[in-house]
């Protein structure tokens, strides 16, 4: 990856006065939807949508499940942009270019974002369908030098040398939790560590045993960049990951891991997500930034 597909602050304003010039709403939270999971957009009032073809700047999508749409709306009075569809190094796009968004809603005036993902279980007591509320993250691509804040630093964004501990924000995790019993679903609710690992492939079985060693609960191809340049500029950050698959770690397992499968998952829970998240929106005070 080189420096010189970095994107100027120019290229980003150039999305964010197109965007402004098409729409009226300025949303303070933004909404990465995973894997199957862009419905929440649907539930958005007075809905505007600007297919990311149509954005300047803006990649397109190419996995099924994700539709390629920004939408702007209403969430409960509260203002949103939700991504149906994200993007994903595997999908050919640079790592600048996944995380493009992020800096368009930053600019957009986005002080929230939250960020949805399928993944694959690591941790034994997780079961298919479970919620898992991210607490921490280990980026393997990033820890392998593939990072979007590569190249020279934008201090409008953010410091050269950010921290990256307590990046998912404890008070929205604990409102999460506190509305998971409200909802009466946390028997199926679990808190913990989101892997992200490049794909497209999903793990071989030794590759399994090794993320379970170093204490991985969850993995999947996506959300930590897009964590890392939210949290970079400043952004409080939620996180969630619908556990879609248990990811095999025994020789003796013949079951395999498929995208249909996970779409599936995806489907049969996202009604439930949809509410936990707008949920979280109503309750937490967007303007001062607390939850
Ligand atoms: O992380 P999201 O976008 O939810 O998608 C997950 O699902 C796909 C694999 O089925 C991979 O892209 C993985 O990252
Ligand atoms: N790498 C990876 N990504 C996923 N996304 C959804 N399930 C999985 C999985 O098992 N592994």
């Amino acid at each position: 990856m080189h420096c010189k597909d970095q994107i100027s602050h120019k290229d980003y304003q150039r999305s964010v006065d197109w965007l402004q010039s098409k729409t009226q709403h300025r949303p303070k939270v933004a909404i990465i939807c995973g894997s199957g999971l862009g419905m929440l957009a649907d539930t958005l009032q007075c809905q505007e949508s600007f297919k990311y073809s149509d954005i300047p700047g803006f990649p397109q999508s190419t996995v099924q499940g994700h539709i390629g749409r920004l939408v702007f709306g209403e969430l409960k009075g509260k203002t949103c942009v939700c991504m149906q569809g994200r993007f994903h190094m595997y999908e050919g796009h640079s790592i600048y270019k996944v995380t493009f968004p992020v800096r368009v809603f930053k600019l957009l005036g986005v002080e929230t974002l939250i960020v949805t993902n399928a993944a694959g279980s690591i941790a034994e007591s997780y079961h298919c369908g479970d919620v898992m509320i991210i607490r921490d993250h280990i980026n393997f691509p990033g820890l392998a030098g593939l990072n979007p804040l590569n190249g020279p630093n934008d201090d409008k964004f953010g410091p050269r040398f950010p921290p990256m501990s307590g990046v998912y924000d404890k008070d929205l995790r604990k409102l999460a939790f506190d509305i998971c019993k409200r909802m009466g679903v946390t028997q199926f609710v679990q808190e913990g560590v989101y892997c992200m690992v490049g794909g497209p492939n999903f793990e071989s079985i030794a590759e399994a045993r090794l993320l379970h060693k170093l204490g991985v609960d969850a993995v999947g191809m996506s959300t930590a960049p897009e964590v890392l340049v939210a949290s970079h500029c400043g952004m409080r950050v939620f996180g969630l990951s619908l556990i879609t698959n248990k990811v095999v770690k025994s020789y003796e397992d013949s079951e395999t891991t498929n995208h249909e499968t996970i779409l599936e998952v995806s489907k049969m829970r996202s009604e439930m997500l949809q509410k936990l998240i707008t949920e979280i929106i109503i309750h937490m005070d967007i303007n001062n930034n607390q939850a």
